[in-house]
């Protein structure tokens, strides 16, 4: 669905602070955010971050020690406690592991929500076998939560969810725990029901490759703070923190493979004439025959270790990490060649041994 230019969710200068041993802990520490009606709207970072504690003072299931959290137009914090019962209905809240009632059916967990509603239970049984319709469960009512699967367990948590008709989901690292298909299943499945019902969707994470796929907009968040947001596309095209950096490059498997190539032993004795150097370029440069060029202009060799495209919107950034081989001068005027052409080059390793060949 298109968002709407009004937030339905804001956060004004909140902040949460927890005694932890004795001292003061900013969970979260003077976070504004607004999220617009019909958005999916991204939080990502590490564990620890505080992420958890954020999204739960958008239903209050945690309270700000300060600041204001407005929703649907209602300052949370002033309405009484049957209001504030209902604003907490239209906030659907899934989880990483479904807290599901184990004893119940699928159908009597979807139906469970609607207990304290005044309707009857021929009324409260349709609609919750329409929501398990909508998450394609539905012949699976009579079942009972152990006998399924990661993936179906999280479609009946969100059926449950979905049982107040609420305007928020929010999801909180709701596909942590499974596998890469069925994570993409579960996103596909929260994308379809932004897209059919207006579901605002908050969702935290802390996996960009969750963010990339669904999200439109997000919040990048460290030590209780908001360190950057925006556009999906962006934020991870034109990242400013150093954080951000990380999830991006740990998304291409850029990290990993750093890691397993500093460690490689027949790496660390690189010959005097040789550089091990990680490539990094973007947009345009992803196009260009720059390693060719190299072997054409400066008799270089390139020796890769390792590539990576990782496509954000519009925009590619690619990864190489490669042994360079030639004689100094060329080297450098190879390196010079890719700087020019807008690729960032880091140094790892320079060889040491041996005369130039
Ligand atoms: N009830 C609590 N009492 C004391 N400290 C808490 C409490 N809840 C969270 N914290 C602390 O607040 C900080 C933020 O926790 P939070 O769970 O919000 O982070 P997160 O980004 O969601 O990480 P994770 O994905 O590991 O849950 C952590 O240092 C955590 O230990």
């Amino acid at each position: 669905m298109a968002e709407s230019t009004h937030p339905i969710i804001s956060l004004q200068d909140v902040s949460v602070t927890f005694q932890s041993n004795g001292k003061p802990l900013n969970a979260v520490d003077k976070v504004n955010l607004q999220i617009r009606q019909g958005d999916i709207y991204g939080i990502i970072g590490y564990s620890g971050a505080g992420k958890s504690t954020l999204v739960r003072t958008i239903n209050l299931l945690q309270k700000p020690t300060t600041g204001t959290v407005t929703v649907s137009d209602q300052d949370l914090q002033k309405l009484s406690t049957p209001k504030l019962r209902n604003a907490r209905k239209k906030i659907g809240m899934i989880f990483q592991h479904f807290n599901l009632l184990n004893s119940r059916t699928v159908l009597n967990n979807v139906e469970y929500p609607l207990l304290s509603q005044p309707i009857g239970k021929p009324k409260r049984q349709a609609k919750a076998k329409k929501l398990l319709e909508l998450v394609g469960l539905r012949e699976f009512e009579n079942s009972y939560p152990d006998q399924l699967s990661g993936g179906q367990k999280q479609r009946v948590a969100i059926a449950r969810a979905l049982a107040n008709d609420p305007d928020i989901l929010i999801s909180d690292e709701a596909t942590s725990a499974l596998d890469p298909k069925t994570t993409n299943d579960i996103l596909k499945l929260l994308k379809h029901l932004n897209e059919t019902l207006g579901l605002t969707i908050v969702l935290i994470t802390h996996e960009m490759q969750v963010i990339k796929s669904v999200c439109r907009h997000v919040a990048v968040m460290d030590e209780g703070k908001i360190i950057e947001r925006g556009d999906v596309a962006d934020v991870f095209s034109n990242p400013q923190q150093p954080l951000t950096q990380n999830f991006v490059d740990s998304s291409a498997n850029v990290t990993e493979a750093l890691e397993q190539i500093k460690a490689d032993k027949s790496l660390q004795n690189l010959s005097k004439n040789e550089r091990l150097l990680f490539l990094k370029f973007k947009g345009q440069a992803t196009k260009q025959s720059l390693i060719s060029d190299l072997t054409e202009l400066y008799h270089l060799s390139a020796n890769i270790l390792f590539g990576n495209i990782e496509r954000i919107g519009a925009t590619s950034i690619g990864y190489l990490i490669i042994i360079l081989s030639g004689e100094t001068k060329q080297l450098a005027d190879g390196i010079n060649l890719l700087n020019k052409n807008g690729v960032q080059v880091r140094l790892i390793a320079t060889g040491k041994k041996g005369g130039e060949k």
